[in-house]
């Protein structure tokens, strides 16, 4: 048992250190451990942050809570669908990009997405330093009326350099480091939250501030527009990087389970931290949760602070791997462990940066819509391609090859078209709160923000009709949409096989691959039998 356990522990660093296809044999059947990552990767304090934000933007608490519900139902229900991709495929979210945007288009998802990664590690981090200073100041260490920023940016290195080090050890490390930190860590927000709902006098019918409370349109507009940051912006960031955790999961483990199983990780913490953040918040406006609870409590200084910190180190390492797969992508032959050196570094710039902003949630804010604005128009072209033009496919292995053994087109106009449009769409439904992220239409709506929703369709649509053509004329289901223009469909079906039948080690044990497959050579390059 054990020698099995350790083996597939090198075929995973194999496999994650020079990206391919994650074999069946390396792939785990166990649950619990995406449920933890996805946790874990949410049971951190710019959650409670995020609800608190809330009621600082002027709603009230009921408000908040709505907000934070639906955006978080709507983002999460989208996220498991990317979390079956990664499965059903075994490739990264940015090797899927390729199959749309091209074998060198997909350098632009991939690099978006690896700064996108450098900014969260750095956010996350940035989140909580003044939290920490503030606790760091009730248990006497420290001035919490000075800047610190010797402190401030001691601690972030320190927890930068605990993340360099798990990341580096590879997807095995992060499962582990989740799975073993989060029971005393949910023991220590159970504590918090018996503590601050039973001893803390709630306004539990908080109606905003007072004097300024909104109703009617004002109020369905303030709505809508921190449901795109707190709801959908935390919750759709995630898109891009489900597929990255779930491909080591086993195909015969059942998709509903799996989908609900990575959903509810991420929705339960979520939501209950938000409800943490934003009830507290009632209490007054300004006080975070944690220095809410330390003040009242001074035992609980100690499991506070470490739950502060275990917060971004949980979520970054998520951050910092799906940097380095991303890299990957862009066809970089630096080493995946390099590259987790080189993250932090890069984040620990992105922290320095963030301490020189000027407003904490004006900052928050706008990073939270950016995000929507690119993960909401790669996400709607996604969708389209693998769950409409190639749904039918079950062997991915045309996304790994290199640039000369490809047969995909190297740009694929018709996702750049639809990206930049989704962008653009994004942009002018957007109402954030810097005038920069007014877009027109949102401002002639009276600030209603529904650029989540432009972004998606826009791409979706414009994806789904130009590349439909294509997708009828095709010959045969198990081709690649995106083929060269000079190869034709039949000529990709004789060289390169059908992309409909599985490769055989992606298999599960007892399940027996078809008769067809059982031709194929374990390189993917089946001939065709007509
Ligand atoms: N919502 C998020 C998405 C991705 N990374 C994060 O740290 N957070």
């Amino acid at each position: 048992m054990k020698e099995a356990a350790s083996s597939s522990e090198t075929v995973t660093q194999e496999v994650e250190d020079t990206l391919q296809p994650v074999p069946e044999h390396a792939r785990t059947t166990k649950l619990s451990g995406q449920f933890w990552i996805w946790a874990g990767a949410n049971v951190a304090p710019i959650n409670w942050i995020l609800g608190a934000l809330g009621i600082q933007l002027g709603l009230s608490f009921a408000d908040t809570m709505t907000v934070l519900i639906i955006g978080n139902l709507i983002g999460m229900a989208g996220f498991g669908f990317f979390v079956l991709l990664g499965q059903k495929t075994g490739a990264t979210g940015m090797l899927l990009a390729r199959g749309a945007f091209g074998r060198r288009g997909g350098y632009l998802p991939a690099a978006i997405q690896a700064i996108v990664a450098i900014g969260w590690a750095a956010v996350n981090t940035w989140i909580i330093l003044d939290l920490v200073m503030a606790l760091f100041g009730l248990i006497g260490w420290v001035d919490p009326a000075q800047q610190n920023l010797g402190w401030r940016l001691g601690v972030a290195a320190v927890i930068m350099a605990i993340q360099v080090i798990i990341c580096y050890r590879g997807y095995k490390a992060i499962a582990r480091f989740e799975r073993w930190t989060m029971p005393p860590t949910l023991i220590v927000l159970v504590a918090m939250s018996i503590i601050a709902w039973t001893q803390l006098d709630i306004d539990w019918s908080y109606a905003g501030p007072a004097g300024a409370v909104l109703t009617g349109g004002e109020r369905f507009a303030a709505m809508s527009g921190i449901m795109t940051a707190i709801g959908i912006g935390w919750g759709i960031g995630w898109f891009t990087y489900a597929p990255d955790y779930s491909r080591f999961v086993s195909t015969s483990v059942k998709p509903a389970k799996l989908f609900a199983t990575s959903a509810l990780g991420q929705f339960l913490p979520v939501v209950w931290l938000g409800l943490l953040g934003a009830s507290l918040a009632t209490k007054n406006g300004a006080a975070d949760p944690g220095e809410l609870i330390v003040s009242n409590f001074g035992v609980m200084a100690i499991p506070v602070i470490l739950l502060v910190i275990h917060g971004p180190i949980a979520t970054n390492i998520i951050n910092m791997y799906t940097f380095s797969v991303a890299v990957q992508a862009l066809d970089v032959k630096i080493s995946r462990k390099a590259l987790s050196i080189v993250v932090g570094v890069l984040a620990m710039v992105g922290v320095w940066l963030f301490t020189l902003t000027p407003d904490f949630g004006e900052t928050l804010d706008s990073w939270l819509i950016s995000i929507v604005a690119w993960v909401a128009t790669w996400g709607g072209i996604m969708a389209v391609h693998y769950f409409v033009f190639e749904r039918h496919h079950r062997n991915f292995d045309y996304l790994f090859l290199s640039p000369t053994d490809t047969h995909l087109k190297a740009f694929n106009p018709i996702a750049f078209i639809a990206f930049f449009a989704g962008i653009i769409a994004t942009w002018l439904f957007m109402y954030g709160a810097i005038p920069a992220f007014q877009g027109p239409i949102a401002t002639a709506m009276g600030g209603v923000d529904l650029s989540w929703l432009a972004g998606t369709v826009v791409a979706a649509g414009l994806y789904l009709a130009l590349g439909w053509p294509r997708f009828k004329s095709r010959i045969h289901a198990g081709v690649p949409l995106g083929i060269r223009q000079d190869l034709s469909d039949r000529e990709v079906l004789n060289t390169r096989g059908n992309a409909v039948i599985p490769r055989p080690d992606q298999v599960p044990a007892g399940e027996t691959a078809s008769a067809t497959a059982a031709d194929t050579e374990g390189t993917g390059n089946a001939p065709v039998h007509a």
